[in-house]
């Protein structure tokens, strides 16, 4: 029986303890106290909230390139029956994070032995699925004495098998903001509606009407998505809800569009306040700034990885996925890519089953291409 590698027993381990955003304490000491199994001479750790900067000195540094994990996990109990699966009820590595941090664990394990000329930074960032871990770790001192010259990230894809590497130049994902509606109207009796405003009637009536925003405002041409993932109300069978709450997220590949679509949902929600008789308010939670990758950083990546053996390099569409890595590559040249994992269901799904040996391909790759970026 071949053993288990070292970064994918480390996977598993992470997988057991998802935390969500900010409280990833459990997290941040386990991957402190793996940090501090490495030979420490060239290294500078640091802790930010609940993440981790990591230095690298380099041996004749000219710039710095960063390199970023995130940590949390989603409120999702998990379906997976594996002999790993999540031990913190109701909460899951749905997306992937613990494959993230074992992969970046096992670069920085190779260049804390291997340094090369520049100095490398790891982050581990906390609060990716909310609300935004990259942008106060962006604001914060420890980045701005830190601050890399350039900046790389993957996410993985459950639809591309193992090998396979998927980014394009300029847009990879979208803008994002969370949606939040709360609507309060008049409970009573199930026997008598006449004497109550239904919030379970009016929030199905939201959901409906909100669905004609993207086929009858958005341009045919561009592109939004509108989703309603949680809708809750009411108290029991046979009460009439007196508030009902909505939670949900809208993306699009502009700026403009997200202006328009929100002023479109201020409408909508003023017309249900009208037609059913009761108070809403709209929170939009937080907002991800789109993933930009940088052209020629990019185009420099897929070729590199193209003559790598074993790897397949697609270019592939933008995603209605949001990323608050999207801040940082707002401020640092860089790119995101996807990393094929071939799982039959997909991020976010209770039965995420991602192919662990994209772990250690993943951890090649990145050497090779910081080992030969790092020394140009
Ligand atoms: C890669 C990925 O799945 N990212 C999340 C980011 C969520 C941002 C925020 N909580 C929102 O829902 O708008 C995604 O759902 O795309």
């Amino acid at each position: 029986m071949s053993r288990l590698s070292p970064f994918v027993a480390i996977r598993r381990d992470l997988h057991k303890i998802p935390e969500l955003g900010f409280q990833e304490f459990k997290t941040q000491q386990y991957l402190l106290d793996y940090i501090h199994t490495l030979p420490q001479e060239r290294l500078e750790i640091k802790t930010w909230k609940t993440g981790i900067f990591v230095k690298v000195r380099g041996t004749a540094p000219r710039k710095t390139i960063g390199y970023r994990a995130d940590m949390d996990g989603l409120p999702i109990t998990e379906e997976t029956n594996l002999p790993y699966c999540s031990e913190h009820e109701g909460n899951m590595h749905a997306c992937g994070h613990d494959i993230h941090m074992s992969i970046a664990l096992g670069v920085l394990t190779h260049f804390a032995s291997h340094p090369i000329k520049d100095d490398l930074l790891f982050i581990f960032q906390p609060a990716e699925e909310g609300p935004g871990g990259a942008r106060p770790m962006l604001e914060s001192e420890i980045m701005k004495t830190w601050k890399p010259d350039m900046i790389v990230a993957l996410h993985i894809a459950p639809e591309y098998p193992v090998g396979t590497i998927a980014t394009k130049e300029g847009l990879l994902f979208a803008n994002t903001s969370e949606l939040f509606i709360d609507l309060k109207g008049k409970g009573g009796h199930a026997a008598f509606p006449h004497l109550a405003n239904d919030m379970v009637v009016a929030a199905c009536s939201l959901v409906t009407q909100l669905q004609s925003i993207v086929s009858r405002n958005v341009d045919p041409l561009d592109s939004a998505v509108i989703t309603v993932g949680k809708i809750s109300g009411g108290t029991v069978q046979n009460a009439i809800a007196e508030r009902a709450r909505l939670e949900g997220t809208i993306r699009t590949l502009s700026v403009e569009s997200m202006n328009k679509v929100k002023e479109r949902i201020e409408a909508i929600v003023k017309g249900i306040e009208i037609g059913y008789q009761c108070e809403a308010t709209i929170d939009y939670g937080s907002m991800y700034h789109q993933v930009y990758n940088d052209e020629k950083l990019t185009a420099e990546f897929m070729q590199f990885v193209e003559q790598l053996p074993d790897v397949h390099v697609v270019r592939c569409k933008e995603a209605m996925t949001g990323e608050d890595f999207g801040y940082m590559l707002a401020e640092i040249p860089g790119f995101m890519f996807w990393l094929g994992v071939d799982s039959p269901y997909g991020l976010h799904h209770a039965k995420l089953t991602p192919d662990e040996r994209a772990i250690d391909k993943a951890i090649a790759l990145l050497t090779s291409y910081m080992t030969w970026k790092g020394n140009e």
